[in-house]
């Protein structure tokens, strides 16, 4: 595991920008396709500004990219808080990618229905491949979670199905995720964390006991050594 801290939040964001480029060209010049996973949330809106302008757009062959969600929140999708949504609005809307590489996870069917679709999707994908994802992108929440892993939910300790569909009723609404065993079995995982408001959640995750139904992100534990967290200076530091 790698970990890089930035200045600032804006440095955090181009330093990720600039190591997810390096790493897709180089994916891409070894493989025929791309797999990314991305997250909601609102820290990875400057790193697909980013990546959706010159320089980094130019150099990744997006016609070759294959989008997935790590995670969805069961509103529709003019709900700001759609995670989707964002990711179509901050980067997907100005990038080349084929329509149908575009995986958003269905928030029409019941939430059972479409985890078990997306689970389907996923295993078509990546059945019989040494990895899953070459790359998922991974944020944090100020209480340790990941994707929609909260702490104290069932799902954390999910080792069998690559995705669940959950009711949470602290935000009165279903959540959709992926879950541990996929993202530990890609290729590569960063995650991008990033203010004050996460350093003591952070010190947790990273140098505290093993205890993930308190905090979820330290179920991610890829097999692969392309494993980076991106920090900026307030998230890291209480490390
Ligand atoms: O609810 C969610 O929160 C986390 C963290 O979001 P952020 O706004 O603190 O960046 C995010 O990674 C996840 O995808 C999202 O559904």
């Amino acid at each position: 595991m790698n970990i890089n801290i930035a200045d600032t939040p804006a440095d955090c964001a181009r330093e990720a920008a600039e190591w997810i480029t390096d790493y897709a060209e180089l994916v891409l010049q070894q493989r025929e396709r791309f797999t990314l996973a991305l997250s909601g949330g609102s820290t990875p809106i400057a790193l697909h500004k980013l990546l959706a302008a010159p320089p980094y757009r130019d150099r990744i062959d997006w016609k070759r990219v294959h989008i997935f969600w790590g995670d969805e929140r069961c509103v529709l999708f003019s709900d700001d808080r759609n995670n989707a949504k964002m990711g179509f609005e901050t980067l997907l809307n100005h990038v080349d990618v084929p329509k149908e590489q575009i995986y958003a996870m269905n928030i029409d069917l019941p939430p059972d229905a479409s985890m078990a679709e997306y689970g389907t999707l996923l295993h078509q994908y990546f059945d019989g491949h040494e990895h899953t994802f070459d790359l998922v992108i991974l944020g944090m929440g100020d209480d340790g979670h990941t994707l929609s892993l909260f702490p104290g939910t069932e799902v954390v300790n999910e080792d069998r199905d690559w995705t669940k569909a959950f009711f949470l009723p602290q935000q009165d609404m279903f959540r959709l995720t992926i879950t541990a065993p996929v993202v530990n079995a890609a290729a590569a995982v960063i995650f991008q964390v990033e203010g004050a408001k996460k350093a003591d959640a952070l010190k947790e995750v990273l140098q505290g006991d093993y205890q993930p139904s308190k905090y979820p992100s330290q179920r991610i534990k890829p097999k692969t050594e392309e494993f980076v967290w991106f920090l900026d200076k307030a998230a890291a530091s209480k490390l």
